[in-house]
């Protein structure tokens, strides 16, 4: 303890004494769920870089995004923080988990086939067949009995992620889970969310040697059981899909034209990469669209303002399709600010400094710390944005027709999909996404915040934020659907 205080390298760091000393404070917050809010009270306390535990530091300051996750000429590239990133035990790595460059860059070019303009072009009836189908069957939901609006009472959170599930399930395996049509989850994505929870629980086993082999000893064997009935039923679905020999829109086809026989990535890898952009994709799209449209409900003239915008824009329901949602700008400034107070990954990307040690955002940090930005922290910092906690889309549109009071706003602090060459490779498909469903959404439902109120930044963070929505409402008017949301 006496050497993390005084003796240690990054001793000069500020930060909460007890978190400079030990790293169970960290660790303890980040097990409750509070770890982003910790992190953005400790910043406001001790400044812009702070020590967070006896190897960490982390960062608030602007130019970080640049010098920690881009090329920098000169300088060798800080490496993901094996702590965070690692497969599951049966599994090889897959470009998420691959903390070796050559490895990554192996795996993403293969991938980026399937993220081109041309292969989303060609996914784009597929993602809009799903709208249609989510509308229809909210359309058809049978009127729950209220005192005051006639409706149908919802969970708004699960519809979000039922969609993304289904189309990122179509996408990746060849197959939709079937959520939209059973209006229900199907067993492999409620299991993804316990091994999700699980991951967190295995990293904070990583920073004490020995902790993690004892985590697997000591690990209930029904849970073992449920990890390896969620790979061998996500394996099933893939090769199935890889052994019909058609060329059907989806991730696979593109992905494989350069990977014949598996002669660039193994069978193994393959599926690697296949399921992990099911985690990858899914979950976050759909936090991001519930978030956006809780702040939408708890903002009437913004909502209001979208909705006549929308419905002015589309005379006829035929015509909202991903190519004609992609000119709505207010509807994209809806999204961005959606996506800075409701960011999926809100904690931040760990890396590890490489030898020598290296200076970022003009600090010198020693070789072997782990270093991160902190989106959540820097969104709502009053030194970057005017009004940093309140949704207010306006702040996005075109600096000739923005209140000035948003001029002084740092745009580029918020970067919900990363930057540089781990940034996210699905960031123009879960726009689209995000876009069409929204503008079918509030074209034909007319949307009310329902029950009592939930703030956002109250819901637990783990890796991911949890969303443990409880009911939702959606209410059915003569023409439209008006509904009414609890999250
Ligand atoms: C609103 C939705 C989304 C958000 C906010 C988001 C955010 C992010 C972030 C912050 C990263 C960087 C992670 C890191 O450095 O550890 C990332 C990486 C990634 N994302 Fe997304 N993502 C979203 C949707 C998607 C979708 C729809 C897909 C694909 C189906 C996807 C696939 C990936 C993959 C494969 C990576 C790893 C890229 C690499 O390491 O080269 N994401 N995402």
């Amino acid at each position: 303890m006496v050497f993390n205080l005084y003796f240690h390298p990054l001793a000069k760091f500020p930060g909460p004494i007890l978190w400079r000393v030990s790293r169970i404070p960290y660790a303890v917050s980040l097990l409750r769920g509070n770890l982003v809010k910790d992190q953005l009270e400790i910043h406001r306390k001790y400044g812009e870089v702070v020590r967070l535990a006896p190897n960490e530091i982390s960062f608030t300051k602007e130019e970080a995004w640049h010098d920690i996750y881009t090329n920098r000429v000169g300088h060798q590239n800080p490496t993901k923080d094996p702590v965070w990133y690692k497969a599951p035990d049966d599994m090889p790595a897959n470009i998420v988990t691959a903390i070796d460059p050559t490895l990554h860059s192996r795996f993403r070019r293969l991938l980026e086939n399937s993220f081109t303009e041309g292969a989303l072009r060609s996914q784009m009836p597929l993602v809009e067949s799903y709208v249609d189908l989510l509308i229809n069957r909210l359309r058809g939901l049978p009127m729950t009995p209220d005192n005051k609006i006639p409706g149908v009472v919802v969970n708004f959170v699960d519809w979000m992620s039922w969609y993304t599930f289904d189309v990122i399930g179509q996408l990746a395996l060849g197959e939709s889970f079937g959520c939209l049509k059973d209006s229900k989850f199907h067993p492999w994505v409620k299991t993804l969310n316990n091994l999700l929870k699980g991951m967190v629980y295995a990293a904070s086993t990583r920073w004490y040697p020995g902790m993690e082999s004892l985590r697997f000893k000591l690990l209930p064997k029904s849970v073992m059981e449920m990890q390896r009935q969620h790979s061998d039923c996500a394996n099933e679905k893939i090769n199935r899909r890889l052994n019909l020999e058609t060329s059907k829109p989806d991730f696979v086809t593109p992905f494989m034209e350069d990977n014949i026989d598996f002669h660039e990535i193994s069978l193994r890898e393959t599926q690697s990469n296949l399921a992990i952009l099911i985690v990858a994709g899914a979950d976050a799209t759909a936090t991001a669209l519930s978030g956006t449209f809780l702040y939408l409900v708890q903002n009437r003239n913004t909502l209001d303002n979208l909705t006549s915008d929308i419905r002015g824009s589309f005379p006829d329901e035929k015509d909202i399709s991903i190519v004609t949602t992609s000119k709505l700008s207010y509807l994209n400034s809806v999204i961005i600010e959606g996506l800075r107070l409701t960011n999926p990954v809100p904690g931040g990307l760990p890396r590890i400094v490489p030898e020598g040690g290296d200076t970022y955002a003009g600090v010198f940090v020693p070789a072997q710390t782990s270093i991160s930005v902190r989106p959540y922290t820097m969104s709502r910092s009053e030194k970057y944005f005017a009004e940093p906690d309140a949704f207010i889309p306006e702040r996005w549109l075109p600096q000739d027709i923005r209140p000035a009071k948003f001029d002084n706003d740092h745009f580029g602090v918020s970067n919900p999909f990363s930057v540089g060459h781990s940034n996210c490779i699905g960031k123009s498909l879960a726009l689209a996404e995000m876009k069409i469903v929204m503008a079918r959404i509030i074209w034909a439902i007319d949307l009310h915040e329902y029950g009592e109120r939930l703030d956002w930044t109250s819901l637990k963070t783990f890796m991911i934020i949890r969303r443990s929505l409880s009911k939702s409402g959606l209410l059915q008017g003569k023409e439209r659907v008006p509904m009414k949301i609890s999250i």
